[in-house]
């Protein structure tokens, strides 16, 4: 359930779930919180290509789930006014795909590719020159009679979004002008994107259970506005309706949130590398069969905030549990009881 919300799915999502989720989704520039950096040149290379009316450069955006590629992407076609077409890398299985989206777009349009490190390599290839000249070689007929086909396409921009940006191959990379990476949110920017959505919402909230529920969501919007969600079920059965610092707790404790933020699988994951593996060093594929959970999704959906947090290290020899990983448990280092005895 976690990782579905981590992950976007939103299949598991009810229908008023979705209407909210759209209606809590920031449309312009100045409608978005945070990334101040990212956004400030974004802004600069917008304006910039609409005042010479060409087409804005492609943008890479990279960064751990739920921080507001797909948002930004969509922000960004917004604001250059003009279309966005949708895809992902896994969905985009063969040239001809590819090639059916790209010579369908308007001039200046976007073109959004989700997942881009999981493009297949010959698709991969085609977008190279559709990326460089707005050009893509089509294949007609195949044995004796094949031949191939230029095709000119109208400039436009695509942008790419990925959380593996390490996964992305060189040429691809190097094709993006525009190369951004989101970082996680601290409390009080989150505690804004709370208030936000709940002036949205139309939730009564204090501001100490804004910075609760902010403070306790992994520097994430998306676990924000979704711990939110619960939280005002909370609010409304246990209490009068209104969010505050204690009805935030109680429902935060209900969903295995602990006062740092960290969830069941998190915690999971350290007291794993701590009680079975000495603290570590130890490899990810060892963790993951430990924990039974994907290696894939513990690098990229836990493992960035668990060291950014500073619980866990990456050494060349695998994961080590951080001193503040065993605080946090409250588990005595075995170095440490045997300097004490
Ligand atoms: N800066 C922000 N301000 C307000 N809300 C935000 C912001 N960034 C993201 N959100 C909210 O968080 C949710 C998740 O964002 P989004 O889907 O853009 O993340 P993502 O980076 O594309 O994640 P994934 O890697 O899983 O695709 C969105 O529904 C949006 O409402
Ligand atoms: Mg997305």
């Amino acid at each position: 359930m976690r990782e579905d919300y981590l992950k976007g799915n939103k299949e598991n999502l009810s229908s008023v779930e979705k209407e909210i989720e759209r209606a809590l989704r920031p449309l312009s520039f100045d409608d978005f919180t945070g990334q101040d950096k990212v956004l400030e040149n974004l802004k600069i290379f917008v304006t910039a290509a609409k005042q010479r009316e060409e087409a804005l450069d492609h943008v890479l955006l990279h960064g751990p789930p739920g921080l507001g590629k797909t948002t930004l992407s969509n922000i960004v076609a917004n604001e250059l006014e003009a279309n966005i077409k949708i895809t992902s890398g896994p969905v985009l299985d063969k040239p001809s795909d590819l090639a059916g989206l790209l010579t369908n777009l308007q001039p200046f349009d976007v073109l959004f590719i989700d997942e881009i490190h999981r493009l297949n390599p010959i698709v991969e290839e085609y977008l190279y020159s559709a990326m460089e000249d707005y050009k893509i070689d089509i294949l007609l007929d195949s044995g004796p009679n094949a031949r191939s086909v230029q095709i000119s396409l109208n400039p436009f921009t695509l942008i790419g979004a990925t959380t593996r940006a390490g996964l992305l191959t060189a040429p691809l990379r190097a094709r993006f002008g525009i190369n951004a990476r989101l970082e996680y949110y601290d409390a009080k920017l989150l505690t804004t994107i709370v208030q936000r959505s709940c002036h949205i919402l139309d939730m009564p909230i204090d501001d100490a259970g804004a910075f609760e529920i902010a403070r306790r969501s992994r520097g994430t919007p998306r676990i924000a506005n979704n711990l939110l969600r619960r939280t005002r079920d909370f609010a409304q059965v246990k209490g009068n309706g209104r969010i505050t610092v204690d009805i935030a707790e109680m429902a935060l404790s209900a969903l295995d949130v602990d006062q740092n933020g960290l969830d069941e699988m998190d915690n999971r994951i350290l007291s794993t590398i701590i009680e079975k593996f000495k603290g570590g060093p130890v490899g990810l594929s060892t963790i993951a069969t430990a924990c039974g959970e994907e290696a894939e999704t513990i690098e990229e959906v836990y493992e960035p905030f668990l060291i950014q947090e500073g619980f866990l290290k990456r050494t060349s020899r695998g994961r080590e549990a951080t001193e503040k990983a065993y605080v946090h448990l409250g588990i005595v280092p075995k170095y440490r009881a045997g300097e004490l005895f």
